[in-house]
C-alpha cells in the first residue's frame, strides 16, 4: 500500500515529457511576450478601412519642398508662435490650449532649399492610444523628416518623456539608426544566429522565441550591434517603423533665468528659443540644416563660375547623379552622356561620372547630354536640346547649365550672329539664352532650343 502512494507520489512530483518539452527558459518567454506585444500594438495602430492611426480629413497635407518638418508638443507651449516666427505664414496662436486643430502647412527657404514646415495640433498623454486626435496628428509627424518636439521651459521637463513615449509607441525612433542586424528568411535549415560583437541584452532563447512568435522557423540573424530585445521587433517591424530625427525646442526662455538657460543647454540635441520675441531662432534653423543633411549641388554652365544663387537640393538618401538630373527634369536623364564633377564626393577635381554616382553637399556639376554633329552645311551645332520653348524654367536651366556650343565661323555672318548675341569666333563658345523671336528667324532656327528646330537644321545640313 505504502508502496502505491509513494509511487503516486513520484508520479506527480515529476513532470511528464511534453511537459518538461514545453517548459522554457524565463529569456524565451520575456522574448515571447515582448513580441506579442509589439504585434499587437501594430495591429491596434494600423489603420481598419478608413478608420484608426492614419491621418484624417484636414490633418495630411500636399507634400511640398525638399523636407518637411512637423511640430509636435502640448498645447500651448507656443508651436504656432514659432510656425509664424520661422515661415512668416500666419497660424492662430492664443492663450487657450487647442487653438490649432488641424495641419498648418508653411515653408521656410534655407541654404536655397524649399523645407515644408507642419503646425500641428497639440497632443496629450495617451494620444498614440487615441486620445484627443492624438493618432492622426503623430501620424502626420511619422511621415517627416524631421519633427521638433517643442517644450514650455516653465513646465516640468517630465513633459519631455511622455511626448517621446507617445511617438516611440506609434513607431517613431527618435534621433536613432536602424539597429545593424540583417534577418534573411529561409526555406529550410533551422535558426542560425552569427553575433559580431557580445549580446549582453538578449540571448539565443530570447531571439528564437521572438522569431517563433513571427513564425519564422528558419532564419539567418546576423547581429552586428549590442541589441535588445526591441531592436529585434523593430528589425522584423521595419514596415511600422520610422527613424526620425527630433531636435527639442524649448520655447519661452523670455520667462527664465540666465542660470535656468545655463543646464537646458545641457540637454543633447535641444534648442532653446522664444518665439514670441525670435531669440535664438537662427540657431534652432542651424540644427535644423543639419539634421535634414540635405545635399546642395551647384550647377555649372560652361566657360562660366558655378551658379551659387540656386542649388539643386537633395535628399542625403537620394543624391545620385541621376536623382540630381531628375530633379532638373526628367527628360534629362534620357539624353545624359556624362556628369563633370568638382566637390568632395570625387577624387580628381573635375572627374566625369555617370549616372549612379553618389554626390556630396557642395558639389558642382555639369551635365553633358549626348552630341548631336552636323558638319554639312551652313551652322555646326556640336550640343543640342530638346528643351521645349513653352517650358521657360527648364530652357533657362538648360541654356544657363549646358549651353548650346555654336560654331558659327564659317557659315554665319558675323555682324548677324553678333546682334543675335551670338559668339562668332570658332572656339565653340556658349551660347547666350536665345530670345523666341530670333529663335524663329528662318536663320538662325537651327540655333533654336526646341526640338522642331533641330529636326529642320539637321535636314538643311543634310
Ligand atoms: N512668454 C512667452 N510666451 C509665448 C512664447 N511663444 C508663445 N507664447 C505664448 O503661448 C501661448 C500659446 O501659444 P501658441 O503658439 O498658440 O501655442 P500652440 O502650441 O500652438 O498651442 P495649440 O495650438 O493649442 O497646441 C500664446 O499666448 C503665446 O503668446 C514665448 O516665446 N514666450
Ligand atoms: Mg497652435
Amino acid at each position: 500500500m505504502a508502496t502505491t502512494v509513494d509511487k503516486q507520489r513520484l508520479f506527480i512530483s515529476v513532470p511528464s515529457p511534453q511537459a518538461l518539452l514545453a517548459r522554457r527558459p524565463v529569456s524565451y518567454i520575456a522574448g515571447q511576450l515582448k513580441a506579442k506585444l509589439a504585434k499587437l500594438k501594430r495591429e491596434l495602430l494600423t489603420p481598419s478601412s478608413g478608420s484608426g492611426g492614419g491621418a484624417g480629413v484636414g490633418f495630411d497635407v500636399a507634400r511640398t519642398g525638399v523636407a518637411s518638418v512637423g511640430f509636435i508638443g502640448f498645447p500651448s507651449v507656443g508651436k504656432s508662435t514659432l510656425m509664424s516666427r520661422l515661415t512668416g505664414q500666419h497660424s492662430e496662436a492664443a492663450a487657450y490650449e487647442f487653438t490649432t486643430l488641424t495641419t498648418v502647412p508653411g515653408q521656410v527657404v534655407y541654404n536655397g532649399a524649399k523645407i515644408q514646415i507642419l503646425d500641428l495640433p497639440g497632443i496629450i498623454q495617451g494620444a498614440k492610444d487615441g486620445k484627443g486626435r492624438g493618432r492622426q496628428v503623430i501620424a502626420v509627424a511619422k511621415t517627416c523628416h524631421l519633427i521638433f518636439i517643442v517644450l514650455d521651459v516653465n513646465k516640468p521637463l517630465t513633459d519631455k518623456r511622455v511626448i517621446e513615449n507617445e511617438l516611440e509607441g506609434f513607431g517613431i525612433r527618435i534621433n536613432k539608426s536602424p539597429p545593424n542586424i540583417v534577418l534573411k528568411k529561409k526555406d529550410k535549415g533551422g535558426i542560425n544566429i552569427t553575433a559580431t560583437v557580445p549580446l549582453t541584452h538578449i540571448d539565443h532563447d530570447e531571439i528564437k522565441a521572438v522569431l517563433a512568435e513571427y513564425r519564422m522557423a528558419n532564419a539567418d540573424v546576423a547581429i552586428r550591434c549590442d541589441a535588445t530585445v526591441d531592436d529585434l521587433i523593430d528589425v522584423i517591424e521595419a514596415k511600422s517603423r520610422s527613424y526620425i530625427p527630433v531636435i527639442y525646442a524649448l520655447n519661452k526662455i523670455d520667462a527664465i533665468s540666465i542660470e535656468e538657460l545655463d543646464l537646458l543647454y545641457r540637454i543633447p540635441n535641444a534648442c532653446p528659443i522664444s518665439s514670441e520675441h525670435g531669440w535664438n531662432v537662427d540657431e534652432l534653423l542651424e540644427q535644423m540644416w543639419e539634421k535634414l543633411n540635405l545635399v546642395r549641388v551647384y550647377t555649372k554652365p560652361k566657360g562660366k563660375m558655378p551658379d551659387y544663387t540656386a542649388p539643386v537640393v537633395l535628399r542625403s538618401t537620394a543624391c545620385t547623379v541621376e536623382d540630381f538630373c531628375n530633379s532638373i527634369h526628367k527628360t534629362i536623364v534620357e539624353q545624359f552622356k556624362l556628369a563633370i564633377v568638382y566637390g568632395k564626393s570625387v577624387k580628381h577635381q573635375p572627374q566625369r561620372v555617370g549616372l549612379s554616382h553618389e554626390l556630396a553637399d557642395e558639389d558642382i556639376s555639369a551635365v553633358l547630354k549626348a552630341s548631336y554633329g552636323i558638319h554639312k552645311g551652313a551652322i555646326s551645332v556640336k550640343a543640342a536640346y530638346t528643351a521645349n520653348e513653352d517650358d521657360h524654367s527648364l530652357g533657362d536651366w538648360e541654356v544657363h547649365n549646358d549651353p548650346v556650343l555654336v560654331d558659327t565661323s564659317n557659315a554665319v555672318d558675323a555682324a548677324e550672329a553678333r546682334s543675335l548675341g551670338l559668339e562668332t569666333n570658332s572656339t565653340m563658345a556658349p551660347l547666350p539664352l536665345l530670345q523666341p523671336a530670333a529663335a524663329r528667324s528662318a536663320r538662325t532656327r537651327a540655333l533654336t532650343t526646341d526640338q522642331t528646330s533641330l529636326k529642320y537644321a539637321l535636314q538643311a545640313a543634310a
